[in-house]
């Protein structure tokens, strides 16, 4: 089998399937620690047959989080509360990953459905964002990051490294590196919010070396019979969108070249204005190429929600891991829909027994 239900290995870890949970923020943590929310939510996703559940954007420093509702692993005192988190995953049988991030400039704000928009200067929770450059993601806006010191740079690379290792002490086994949606990374590769002059900034290699810098880190600290991944938003769609997508093919070699296992592909959203080209599956071309110009496993999301056309990205060898975020939230068991759309009448491939005994020879 080739398909969406073929299995994935990458170093020791295989994936019982090409379905990944994607991570999505819950926004329901209290000073970063897991709660029943977390643990019914990943129990949910994992039990519904996904064979990798990445944990939602994980922050490596509190001014690092989104909303002040982000989970956290800047402490050893989250560790025990996302190790439950890593061991429900497995249990159900699914790959226990977890997403580390850093909002950067977009730190700080409220949940989208309260706006989205930045705290109130003099609300308690409040902070100030740090970025590259002192410039507002929203331009005009008096939201202003401070200007990382290059102090700052490498205490947050460490932050990184060590919320690396609490996640490898907690067990989980695929570590993805958030350097997508103008978060931190991301804000330090694009020219449009980094305007350094030191070299953190101006050349590509310049722009790109944050990044170089806190995936070494992290090796070290990242068992290298783990995968090493990256969520990079490969392109921004602006006026030439072929320009930044060939930025980005030139880090993603030099993220190889750096112990990057594996990259989901992902949008860039450095800016408020891109003007994104919303269609079902709109990422997996761009997927596909940087998989095969880079050589690279790949991974994308965003608006693939039908089985037959992802069965095909996968045996067309155009992605190798499809991340679903909507589709899973709207069925956690649509995996087990998938699979009978594929002809995959064994309900246990990808349920756990209590489930597929009583859905064997069953048909609504
Ligand atoms: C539709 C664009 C969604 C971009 N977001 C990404 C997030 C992330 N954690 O990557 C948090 C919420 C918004």
């Amino acid at each position: 089998m080739t398909g969406l239900f073929s299995s994935f290995s990458l170093k020791d870890i295989t994936l019982r399937n090409r379905i990944a949970v994607s991570p999505m923020c819950q926004y329901q943590a209290v000073d970063g620690f897991i709660n029943d929310w977390h643990s019914a939510h990943y129990s949910m996703l994992a039990r519904g047959g996904a064979g990798l559940v990445v944990v939602e954007a994980t922050a490596v420093a509190p001014e690092g989080r989104i909303t002040p509702g982000d989970v956290g692993l800047w402490s050893d005192e989250h560790t025990a509360g996302l190790s439950s988190i890593a061991a429900a995953i497995k249990t159900a049988g699914a790959v226990a990953g977890i997403q580390l991030a850093h909002a950067g400039r977009k730190a700080g704000c409220t949940p989208p459905w309260q706006g989205g928009a930045p705290l109130d200067r003099d609300d308690a929770l409040a902070w100030e964002p740090v970025g590259p450059s002192a410039v507002p993601f929203v331009p005009g806006n008096d939201y202003i990051p401070r200007e990382m010191t290059k102090d700052n740079i490498r205490q947050t690379q460490q932050d990184f490294a060590r919320a690396a290792e609490r996640a490898c002490q907690a067990g989980f086994q695929w570590l993805e590196l958030h350097f997508a949606h103008g978060f931190l990374a991301q804000s330090f590769l694009s020219p449009q919010s980094n305007t350094r002059s030191d070299e953190y900034g101006g050349s590509l290699e310049g722009r790109a070396r944050f990044l170089l810098e806190t995936v070494a880190e992290v090796r070290k600290f990242w068992p290298d019979n783990f995968p090493l991944t990256v969520r990079l938003g490969v392109v921004e769609f602006d006026d030439c969108p072929e320009h930044s997508f060939s930025e980005s093919l030139k880090v993603i070699g030099w993220l190889k070249d750096a112990g990057v296992d594996f990259v989901d592909v992902g949008l860039s959203l450095a800016t408020p204005g891109e003007n994104i080209p919303w269609a079902a599956n709109f990422m997996v071309p761009w997927a596909a190429r940087v998989r095969r110009e880079k050589n690279i496993p790949v991974g994308t999301s965003w608006m693939i929600t039908q089985a037959k056309e992802a069965n095909e990205f996968i045996q067309d060898g155009k992605v190798d891991v499809i991340f679903f975020a909507r589709t899973l939230l709207a069925n956690p068991h649509w995996p087990y829909r998938a699979a009978r759309e594929l002809e995959i009448t064994d309900p246990h491939a990808v349920l756990p027994t209590p489930y597929a005994y009583w859905l064997q020879n069953w048909s609504e």
